[in-house]
C-alpha cells in the first residue's frame, strides 16, 4: 500500500441489510468527492460466480478459490456504479434475493473473507474513501477516523427493501422479505469471523423514522467533526 493510500481518511459505514448504508455511502462520496467501496458487492459477486458454476455453497476451499480469482470491474455508467463479472454487466443480477442469501452464506467463510481483504483495502486512495459493509470499522479499516453503525428496525428495513424491489418491477412478498432479513441478520451477527457488530469507537445511528436527508445531515455533522474537509 502506498503512503497516500495509508493516509487517506476512511468513513466506515456498517450495519444490517436495508439500514441505508449504500444510499448514504453513495451520497457522502458524491458530496465529499471520495471514492466508494460497496464491500457487499464483492461477496455478492463471489456468490454469483459460485452459483453460475453450480459450486457447492458449503465447500469453503472452492469458494475461497473463486473469491481469490474473481475477474471483476466496477464502472460508472449513467451515474450509477455498474458491476462487471468476467466482462458481463451483472449489476441487477447480484441484487437478486437468491444471490443475497448465497452472499450471506459465503461471507461466513473465513477463507472467503481473507481472500477479499486486500482487494477492499486497495480502494483506499486520496482524498478519501467511503466504505460500506459489515466489518469496515472492525476488520478492514480499523484505523478509520469516522465509523458509523447504521441501524433501523427489521420491519422498516423489510418495508424499504419491498418498495425498492417494487420500484424495479420485482414482485415479492413483504412477509418473505422480513423473514429473509431476519435470517440474514442472524447469520451475519452470529458468524465466527468478522461478525456484524459495531466497532468500539463507532457511533450508532438508528434511522427508523428518519428520512434519507435527515440521516445524511447527521452523518455529515459527524464527518465534519472528525475530518478536515476542504471546502466543507
Ligand atoms: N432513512 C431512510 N428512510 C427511508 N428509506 C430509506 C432510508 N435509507 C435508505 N432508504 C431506502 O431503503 C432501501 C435500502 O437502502 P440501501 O441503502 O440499499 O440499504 P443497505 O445498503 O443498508 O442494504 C433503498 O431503496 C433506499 O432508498
Ligand atoms: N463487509 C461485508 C459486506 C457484506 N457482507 C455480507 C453480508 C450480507 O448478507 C451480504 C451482502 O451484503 P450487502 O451489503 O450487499 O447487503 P445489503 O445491501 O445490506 O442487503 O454480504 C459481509 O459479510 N461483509
Amino acid at each position: 500500500m502506498t503512503d497516500t493510500q495509508h493516509r487517506a481518511p476512511v468513513i466506515a459505514i456498517d450495519g444490517p441489510s436495508g439500514s441505508g448504508k449504500g444510499t448514504i455511502a453513495k451520497l457522502l462520496a458524491e458530496q465529499l468527492g471520495y471514492s466508494l467501496l460497496d464491500s457487499g458487492a464483492l461477496y455478492r459477486l463471489t456468490a454469483l460466480a459460485a452459483l453460475d458454476r453450480d459450486a457447492d455453497l458449503t465447500d469453503e476451499a472452492t469458494l475461497t478459490e473463486i473469491a481469490g480469482n474473481l475477474d471483476i470491474r466496477f464502472e460508472l455508467r449513467d451515474g450509477e456504479v455498474a458491476a462487471l463479472l468476467e466482462g458481463r454487466d451483472v449489476t441487477r443480477d447480484i441484487r437478486m434475493e437468491r444471490v443475497s442469501m448465497a452472499a450471506s452464506k459465503v461471507a461466513a467463510m473465513p477463507g472467503v473473507r481473507a481472500a477479499l481483504l486486500e482487494c477492499q483495502r486497495d480502494f483506499r486512495r486520496a482524498p478519501g474513501l467511503v466504505a460500506d459493509g459489515r466489518d469496515m470499522g472492525t476488520t478492514v479499516f480499523p484505523d478509520a477516523p469516522v465509523k458509523i453503525f447504521l441501524t433501523a428496525s427489521a420491519e422498516e428495513r423489510a418495508r424499504r427493501r419491498f418498495e425498492q424491489l417494487r420500484g424495479k418491477g420485482v414482485s415479492v412478498s413483504l412477509r418473505d422479505l422480513l423473514e429473509d432479513i431476519r435470517a440474514r441478520d442472524a447469520r451475519d451477527m452470529n458468524r465466527e469471523t468478522s461478525p456484524l457488530a459495531p466497532a468500539e469507537d463507532a457511533v450508532e445511528l438508528d434511522s427508523t423514522g428518519v428520512d434519507i436527508d435527515g440521516v445524511l445531515q447527521r452523518v455529515l455533522r459527524l464527518v465534519r467533526d472528525r475530518i478536515e474537509i476542504r471546502g466543507a
